[in-house]
């Protein structure tokens, strides 16, 4: 079966636990994404480690944002490890994004708009006035207008952000809840068929699959949830 379109988020204090998450998940999904808690502990290994046997496609989160010259440099040395994506945050400007493209022609750099966890009350104490969806357009042209073929929003802009770039850029949406689940720390939510149908290409969950008992069950049991609302029987 075709492993569905899910980056599990592996954030986990160890990378015992995270190796342990990736084999059970990665029957299921396409990717696993590693983020700063782990890459932060344990640098460049914890690639290989999550990849294992699998060669799953892995995810580095690492949400550069600096000026050009260092997302560059920063770029250059994680680019050889051939990450499938790369995040760096879209508010740093069309120069950084391009500086981040041209520095990892192997990996597509993902664009993150506006963070999942932020409510337009959030927004509008950091001088960013208006609802979210206003500023996750903006960032997305942008993105796109310097070079990224990959953007991150929340499953609630993910239908306004294709009718604005159209088919062609990889849509990745966090903030992803199967029904009932608790939000926790993420304010802008969807379920995973909502956040499919209304057009991402590839859903990040973490928690929902990492904080269930059987963590390769929750796994698949999403993905079959996905298929069922791809092709309705
Ligand atoms: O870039 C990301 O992956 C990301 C962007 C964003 O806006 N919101 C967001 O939650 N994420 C990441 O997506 C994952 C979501 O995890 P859960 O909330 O546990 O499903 C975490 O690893 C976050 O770092």
């Amino acid at each position: 079966m075709t492993p569905a379109p899910i980056a599990v988020a592996l954030d986990a204090p160890d990378l015992e636990t995270a190796a342990r998450w990736a084999a059970l998940v990665t029957p299921h999904v396409s990717t696993v994404k590693v983020g700063l808690e782990l890459y932060l502990r344990y640098g460049p290994d914890v690639i290989a480690s999550v990849r294992g046997a699998s060669g799953v496609q892995v995810f580095l989160d690492l949400k550069l944002h600096d000026i050009p010259n260092t997302v560059a440099g920063a770029t250059r040395a994680v680019a050889r490890l051939r990450p499938a994506f790369l995040t760096v945050h879209a508010a740093g400007g069309p120069a950084m994004i391009r500086a981040a493209v041209e520095a990892a022609p192997h990996t597509q750099i993902a664009a993150v708009t506006v963070l999942t966890s932020l409510t337009d009350a959030d927004l509008a104490a950091v001088g960013l006035a208006g609802p979210a969806e206003d500023a996750v357009r903006r960032l997305a042209a942008l993105s796109v207008g310097a070079g990224a073929r990959a953007l991150v929003c929340s499953p609630n802009e993910v239908a306004a952000v294709r009718a604005e770039v159209g088919p062609g850029i990889t849509l990745i949406t966090p903030g992803v809840r199967p029904p009932g689940a608790d939000s926790q720390d993420q304010a802008r939510v969807a379920t995973p068929e909502q956040a499919l149908a209304d057009g991402a290409d590839l859903l990040v969950i973490g928690r929902p699959i990492t904080g269930s008992a059987d963590p390769g069950a929750a796994a698949a049991g999403i993905a079959a949830s996905l298929r069922r609302t791809s092709h309705p029987v």
